[in-house]
């Protein structure tokens, strides 16, 4: 084998050329093999090998630096830098992450996760190398996909006045997660596919080269702002902004990339590679199904089917087939979405309503102020998007659609702890960055069929309006409470006296739990499901404040600026006589790991929460003697 060579980084460089291809074979295996264990990002991670492997052997890492764009592809990096014992405790509490981290490894220079930050970190480096007198090589890998946002235009922008080496890896694989869109797509696709262009392009330089002063000429041209230079340089665009273009050259071929990097290395300035790769490469279902295989449930490996068949809808199951009657009903529905059209759950809406679906790349602060628009010119945009991702568009949701009080929903999908992903992805931000917003409204709902009546409500409603709801799979207890939706009022479900439970969401189900444990063990106790968390519903505070001793908030989302927080300002305003308790996520960012663990370590299942309520309540009744 020639994978148990590779120990340590630099131990690639050991490696005799003619083992390049079996080494990049047994990678794969390896990918395969663990992913198919762990579950992970396995098609766009096939589809680095010989990229990742060329880069080690071209530099020195860590002394040169390597900035991974999004960081889900970086697990050949970590295979080739001394991190193969981790991948078989990939993406769990406490083993390796999924991303590159810094904590990880000296050979993490930059800590990923959001998409197209790559060269922006990378102008930063450079810089930081500049003024240092430094000498090392720093190169951001970016995908085709993450070419679509924002940041990365801004970043190339800024890359142009580089004086000194900067090395941009496109990663072009023809896709994001889904299909890839838009029109810096449509351009590279004109210069990976254009076969007929490049030989034409080759010809008429062969061709001057055999006239006398032929050569002269096709140089000279180059050098021209001429419209003919289009004849000589491919990937105009980037050399118009003044960032050296090479390429396209086959991603599969370690040779190949191994000479293309070695002359970027001289280019002084910014030079863009652009490297044609294939998702999924080596792994037949993942270059099938390259979106299923993006981020991938454990599976078998012969098949290729995810190894845990799924027993109920998933709240994004749920959110589909609202949307589509909701497109059905009315005509001015539109459905908006930042590259995520199967995670949201919108592909239905897409196939059913082409016109009204709009994919707008890994575009999160775009897509905001386009619903906007769309508001303004009196349609009901519903923009589906992940929690952690739409906190990079807070100025958008406040200047573009909270201060013209537009109608605009917001879907947020991921709400709470996804797991695998870790810190980057958790979605437990937005409760506090969005109700700290002036006209937004938020709700969250406890079970599936309210998410439904939840997102008719939203629709209807006129002015900013978010509903939170968790990954996976929704709730369906609770069916026969299904009071209508009513505007910043909470639903009451069991009520009692002594304590009373006001849950967030899906933490409604936990308190349903805590409620049992409590009742079994002697006392009596309400429940509420808030609905509402901005405007919080002060009425049902007045009414529980007068007959029960403890009011226990419940949100998975962290303490500062969150349910608990408000409902503890208008306690204390009000000079209310209850005693109160928060149960949120400490103000902390929280790691990867299944999220029943996660649970447990951030204190927010049922078991440690009936704790924590015991203790509280003991100390109210102590104190009120
Ligand atoms: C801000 C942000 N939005 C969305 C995502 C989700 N996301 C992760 S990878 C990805 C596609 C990236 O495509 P590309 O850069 O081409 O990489 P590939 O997977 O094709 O290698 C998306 C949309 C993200 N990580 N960050
Ligand atoms: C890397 C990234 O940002 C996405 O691929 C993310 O991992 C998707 O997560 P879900 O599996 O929750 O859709
Ligand atoms: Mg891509």
């Amino acid at each position: 084998m020639v994978l148990e060579k590779i120990n340590q980084v630099g131990d690639i460089k050991q490696i005799p050329p003619e083992e390049y291809d079996t080494l990049a074979e047994e990678i794969r295996h390896f990918l395969v093999e663990k992913i198919s264990r762990s579950g992970g990002h396995l098609a766009s991670n096939l589809g680095v090998v010989e990229l990742t492997m060329a880069l080690h052997l071209c530099f020195d890492f860590p002394k040169d630096k390597v900035v991974w764009d999004v960081g889900h592809q970086s697990y050949t990096h970590k295979l080739l830098t001394g991190r193969k014992s981790g991948f078989d405790e990939l993406r769990k509490y406490g083993g390796m992450s999924g991303f590159p981290k810094r904590k990880e490894s000296d050979c993490d220079c930059f800590d990923t996760g959001h998409s197209s930050t790559s060269i922006s970190a990378g102008i930063g480096l450079v810089a930081a190398r500049d003024l240092q007198d430094g000498d090392e090589h720093v190169i951001s890998v970016i995908g085709d996909g993450a070419l679509t946002g924002g940041m990365a235009y801004e970043a190339l922008n800024n890359a142009s006045r580089l004086k000194r080496n900067f090395i941009i890896i496109l990663n072009d694989n023809n896709m994001s997660i889904a299909e890839n869109v838009g029109g810096m797509s449509e351009y590279l696709n004109g210069l990976r596919t254009n076969e007929a262009y490049t030989n034409f392009k080759t010809g008429v330089e062969q061709s001057l080269s055999r006239i006398p002063g032929g050569s002269h000429l096709a140089n000279q041209l180059k050098k021209t702002k001429s419209g003919i230079k289009q004849l000589f340089i491919p990937g105009m665009l980037f050399e118009n902004m003044g960032i050296t273009y090479l390429g396209p050259v086959d991603g599969h071929d370690i040779g190949k990339l191994q000479d293309i990097l070695n002359k970027a290395k001289k280019v002084k300035g910014a030079v863009l590679v652009h490297v044609l790769t294939r998702k999924g490469n080596g792994y037949v279902p993942a270059e099938r199904h390259p979106a299923r295989f993006h981020g991938a449930e454990p599976f078998d490996i012969e098949t290729g089917l995810p190894l845990n068949k799924k027993k109920k809808a998933n709240y994004q199951d749920v959110f589909s087939t609202c949307m589509v009657k909701l497109g059905q009903r009315n005509e001015k529905v539109v459905a908006i979405t930042a590259a995520m059209p199967d995670g949201t759950g919108l592909k239905r809406f897409k196939n059913i309503y082409p016109d009204r679906f709009f994919d707008v790349g890994i575009a999160e602060g775009h897509a905001v102020t386009f619903a906007a628009g769309l508001a303004a010119g009196g349609m009901r945009p519903i923009f589906a998007v992940y929690s952690s991702f739409l906190q990079r568009a807070y100025d958008q949701v406040l200047h573009d659609v909270c201060i013209q009080n537009l109608p605009v929903v917001f879907a947020i999908d991921r709400a709470g702890l996804v797991g695998s992903d870790g810190e980057t992805h958790q979605g437990i931000f937005d409760l506090s960055y969005l109700s700290s917003i002036p006209n937004m409204h938020i709700m969250a709902p406890k079970n599936k069929w309210e998410l439904s009546d939840m997102l008719k409500y939203a629709v209807e409603f006129d002015g900013p309006i978010a509903l939170r709801y968790p990954r996976g799979e929704a709730y369906d207890g609770l069916k026969e409470y299904r009071r209508p939706v009513e505007y910043g009022k909470s639903e009451v479900i069991y009520e009692e006296e002594d304590i009373a439970l006001l849950a967030v969401g899906n933490m409604v189900k936990i308190a349903e739990q805590v409620r049992k444990n409590l009742k079994e063990i002697g006392y009596s106790c309400t429940l509420v499901n808030a609905r509402f968390v901005k405007p919080i519903d002060t009425e049902v505070l007045d009414m529980l404040s007068a007959d029960h001793k403890l009011l226990v908030t419940m949100e998975e989302n962290v303490r500062s600026g969150g349910y608990g927080e408000k409902v503890m300002d208008y306690v204390v305003e009000q000079e209310l006589p209850v005693k109160l308790l928060n149960i949120s996520l400490p103000d902390e960012y929280v790691e990867h790991g299944n999220v029943a663990l996660l649970y447990e370590e951030v204190g927010i299942d049922a078991q440690t929460v009936t704790k924590r309520i015991i203790e509280k309540y003991i100390t109210c009744r102590k104190e009120q003697k």
